[in-house]
């Protein structure tokens, strides 16, 4: 299986053969081969024919040089889910190795640049809890961090590649380059650019720029690319020149391209760690023969899977609706979101819910990254909401914020229909946050129609609960007395039996019906709220059902209120 290895063009991976044996990083010196012509669906593994280079191979330098990693999105977009889970694992690894974390806004396409992505993207990146160290706001030793303020470097890196002979200026027309494409296209073949401008003779070249003719510049790739140890994949070569024209590093606006920018800036900014999305995999090489051409030391690369969509494509900017902010709007919590961008696999030894940064950071291990692209599971964040909304209320400094962003709902939902401003007070608010926890999975839902009797008075026609008994009147007046005489001391447990002896006490109306009339009564409810699937041993002041709306009424101290509406 493993054979003499050649100039193989693509290669990926790790040697299943070895994998399987237990070798947990794959295939040291292997690589994947092109498909035999005999069996061309099926993988041929090969022995790598080169040892890996020192210079392809650092390790993690704990203890060593700083660890420093970045996060380096186009501010073309907003941050999605699927950034904030690379923005998360450049986080966590520099937290775990007592590294920095930097924000690098990579805005050289200047055409497809969205007003306020750049300031929202950090924004979010702050609102989840993982701030970066360096950053465009924050500033740092290593800024500018925004690309469009860094173009001396990009040119200075590019005059030395074209002083060196390993760049050069390409004066092709955008039709010429079409035309190329137009040409591969109908033969069936790959398109790519085919070097012309490589040959131009110097005084070509110097008679065109001397003319002002516009012009890119091109890095000449060169053949024999060396292997390197990507932190997930394992060893990975890909001979891109065999397959790829020389690609542009410098565009006719002057601007650098993707290449060119993250290789100068990554070397620049001291950066130890490359962790970026899968996407990138094939263009590492090409950024290896980069740092070798400048004759930099490259840092360690490690590419992350994707987070798809249903449907297996991968989830861009172009979809409004898996934004962060747009997220944050729906009420959905930070700690729920890095659940869901954590529960769908790689980098922990298990799959647990609920767990906070630190516990993440302690978790993390790079090693347990797969190479697989996980699919966006949203069908969970009700769920993860609802336990970190629990957790918050349970802490006093977290409950203080959801009192007032609860009242912020509150007044914004209800305005002028509050009657009663003791709703709007600390005590209230906090005691229906904690009767309720653990029943609803966000802020909001406690200002749906559902809950409106919590913070308006049902008007519940007299004509109606007397559609429930004719001796309705006769109920709600004894169930007033009740409560006066009984006042705060009263317990769910004793309002329980309370109600009992009055049904009892009644012609016509069972018990159920009493509590089916209190319940409208105070609710505007017909039916019970509470979520049989929750328990609500929480709630002590809840009982199941019925109960409910009466006990917190009491004990709040909002108690007869409602009741007394009855008797007008
Ligand atoms: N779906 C995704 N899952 C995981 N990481 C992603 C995903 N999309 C982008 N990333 C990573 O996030 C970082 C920032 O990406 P970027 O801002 O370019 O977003 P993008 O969605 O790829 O942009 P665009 O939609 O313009 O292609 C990169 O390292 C990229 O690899």
């Amino acid at each position: 299986m493993h054979g003499g290895g050649m100039n193989l063009p693509l290669v990926v991976g790790r040697c299943p053969a070895l994998f399987r044996a237990g070798c947990a990083r794959g295939a040291h010196r292997f690589r994947r081969g092109p498909a035999d012509q005999d069996a061309p669906t099926a993988t041929r593994w090969l022995c790598s024919p080169e040892p890996p280079t020192a210079w392809c191979r650092r390790r993690l330098s704990v203890g060593g040089e700083p660890v420093r990693v970045r996060f380096a999105p186009s501010p073309t977009g907003f941050l999605h889910l699927g950034g904030l889970r690379t923005a998360l694992y450049n986080f966590i690894f520099a937290k775990k190795y007592g590294g920095r974390f930097i924000l690098r806004m990579e805005d050289t396409d200047q055409t497809r640049l969205v007003p306020g992505a750049a300031d929202a993207i950090e924004d979010m990146l702050e609102w989840a809890g993982i701030p970066p160290d360096e950053s465009p706001r924050r500033g740092g030793d290593h800024g500018p961090y925004l690309q469009s303020q860094r173009l001396a470097l990009y040119a200075d890196a590019a005059q030395k590649l074209v002083e060196g002979g390993m760049a050069y200026h390409c004066f092709c027309s955008s039709q010429r380059l079409e035309l190329l494409k137009k040409e591969a296209l109908r033969s069936g073949e790959t398109p790519r650019y085919d070097n012309r401008c490589r040959h131009l003779r110097p005084e070509q070249v110097a008679e065109k720029l001397a003319r002002g003719a516009a012009h890119a510049i091109r890095f000449k790739l060169q053949p024999g690319v060396k292997p390197y140890e990507d932190l997930v994949f394992g060893w990975n070569r890909h001979e891109v020149a065999d397959v790829e024209g020389d690609p542009v590093i410098v565009k006719g606006d002057g601007f650098p391209t993707y290449h060119l920018a993250n290789v100068v800036d990554d070397h620049h900014m001291g950066v130890s760690h490359v962790l970026r999305g899968t996407e990138w995999l094939i263009s590492t090489s090409k950024h290896l023969l980069l740092y070798h051409a400048l004759g930099w030391e490259p840092p360690t690369f490690g590419h992350l899977p994707l987070l798809l969509n249903k449907d297996g494509s991968k989830l861009s900017k172009r979809q409004g609706d898996i934004f962060i902010q747009s997220f944050r709007q729906r009420g959905a919590l930070p700690e729920a979101l890095l659940d869901v961008v954590t529960h769908c696999g790689s980098g922990f030894s298990s799959n647990r819910v609920g767990r906070k940064l630190e516990q993440l950071i302690a978790e993390f291990n790079e090693s347990k990254i797969t190479t697989h692209s996980a699919l966006l599971d949203l069908e969970k964040l009700p769920e993860f909401n609802r336990i970190h909304l629990l957790r918050r209320i349970e802490d006093p400094e977290s409950c203080f914020h959801l009192e007032n962003e609860l009242r912020g709902y509150i007044t914004q939902t209800y305005g002028a229909r509050i009657q009663e401003e003791d709703v709007l007070e600390s005590a209230y608010i906090q005691r229906v946050l904690h009767l309720r926890k653990g029943h609803f999975s966000y802020l909001c839902e406690l200002v749906s129609p559902l809950y409106s009797y919590l913070w308006v008075r049902p008007a519940v026609p007299h004509k109606q609960l007397e559609e429930l008994t004719p001796e309705a009147d006769a109920v709600t007046s004894q169930a007033i007395q009740l409560m006066e005489g009984h006042g705060k001391e009263l317990t769910t447990e004793g309002l329980n039996s309370e109600l009992k002896a009055l049904a009892k006490k009644m012609k016509s109306t069972k018990y159920s019906t009493v509590m089916k009339l209190l319940r409208l009564a105070l609710s505007g409810q017909q039916v019970a709220q509470i979520r049989p699937s929750h328990p609500i041993q929480h709630c002590p002041l809840l009982l199941p059902g019925k109960f409910g709306m009466v006990a917190l009424w009491h004990n709040t101290n909002y108690l007869l209120d409602p009741l007394l509406m009855l008797c007008y």
